[in-house]
């Protein structure tokens, strides 16, 4: 089992902490999304796992060991930065083939990852030719070539059509089942939250959370019960007394924040009141994320203020 391990990692550049005392482990056996507003240090800390940059300070290790200490890397990561940097000349099997001859992996496998892929019947079409998506298949296609326990994707699903994104999905889950580590960055929240087991999230270079996909969306939303009922005077009034003011939806729909379906329904119930329509509203992953990151975004939106209108004398 190879985990990916972060120690005070740290990366200046000129004046910018692009990531700060970064102290992490991602497990094997599960996907973690990488998650950070833009700014925040996810690629920088991927570029320094795989030692294209060195740290400041702190460490990154794969499997107890550097990048770039690793005998045959492709073997133990595999990675997917930027899509868009494979040789547009070459075909995709040309692609592979260099890079299994370059770092001696089995002929086998340019087979066996093309049609994992989807892209055994483009194999040997020119890459210049390739739609984003199809580039990104082939990205994965080079991460997997070593058949390596340790994943490390950028955006995977970034050019991916519907179907890309289903397929995207189940290998992600199934790379993870067979007991390898899956890094995955995504700026996609409702889309991480179909594929990931856990979530690192970054700000500002620094680590805000390191916990379950589960727990994260508990921890940063809050309680809210959607309801209907045929008597709403009755109901606004009832809730009203108890504290409990409602936001009213177009659609006849209420929703009661911080309150459960248990305690609302309870209170309609003693009141004699009919309830057509009773669930406690679970957040979205997007939702707790950003309760999490809005005071961490580098370049979050400077609040509109309307200028002074110049007084008359
Ligand atoms: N080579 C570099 N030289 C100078 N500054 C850099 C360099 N690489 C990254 N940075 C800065 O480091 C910070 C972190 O950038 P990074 O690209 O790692 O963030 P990110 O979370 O991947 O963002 P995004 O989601 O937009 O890709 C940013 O302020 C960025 O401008």
């Amino acid at each position: 089992m190879t985990s990916i391990d972060l120690q005070g990692l740290t990366k200046v550049y000129g004046g910018i902490r692009a990531v700060d005392h970064l102290t992490c482990r991602i497990e094997p056996g599960r996907v973690t999304g990488f998650l950070g507003p833009n700014g925040a240090g996810k690629s920088t800390t991927m570029r320094l796992v795989l030692g294209f940059d060195r740290p400041t300070s702190g460490t990154a290790t794969v499997g107890g060991r550097p990048y770039a200490t690793l005998h045959e890397p492709l073997r133990t990561v595999g990675a997917l930065l930027d899509a868009q940097a494979a040789h547009g000349s070459r075909t995709a099997h040309d692609h592979l083939r260099f890079l299994t001859v370059s770092n001696r992996l089995p002929a086998r496998r340019i087979a066996e990852v093309l049609e994992e892929t989807g892209l055994a019947t483009v194999a040997h079409r020119r890459i210049r030719s390739f739609s984003l998506g199809m580039r990104q298949r082939l990205g994965i296609a080079a991460a997997l070539l070593g058949d390596p326990p340790v994943l490390l994707l950028d955006e995977p699903t970034n050019g991916l059509d519907p179907e890309g994104i289903i397929w995207m999905r189940q290998l992600l889950c199934r790379l993870a089942r067979e007991g390898r580590t899956v890094l995955v960055s995504s700026h996609l929240m409702n889309e991480t939250a179909t594929f990931a087991d856990h979530l690192v999230v970054l700000g500002r270079g620094r680590l805000l959370a390191d916990t379950s996909l589960q727990d994260f969306i508990e921890q940063h939303s809050h309680e809210r019960v959607r309801v209907r009922t045929s008597e709403p005077a009755r109901l606004r009034a009832t809730l009203a007394a108890e504290g409990h003011p409602v936001v009213e939806g177009d659609d006849g729909r209420w929703v009661v924040e911080g309150a459960t379906a248990q305690h609302i329904g309870a209170l309609a119930a003693r009141a004699g009141i009919p309830v057509l329509e009773l669930a406690d509203e679970r957040a979205s992953l997007e939702q707790a994320y950003l309760a999490l990151t809005t005071d961490e975004a580098e370049f979050a939106a400077v609040p509109h203020t309307s200028p002074t209108t110049p007084q008359e004398a």
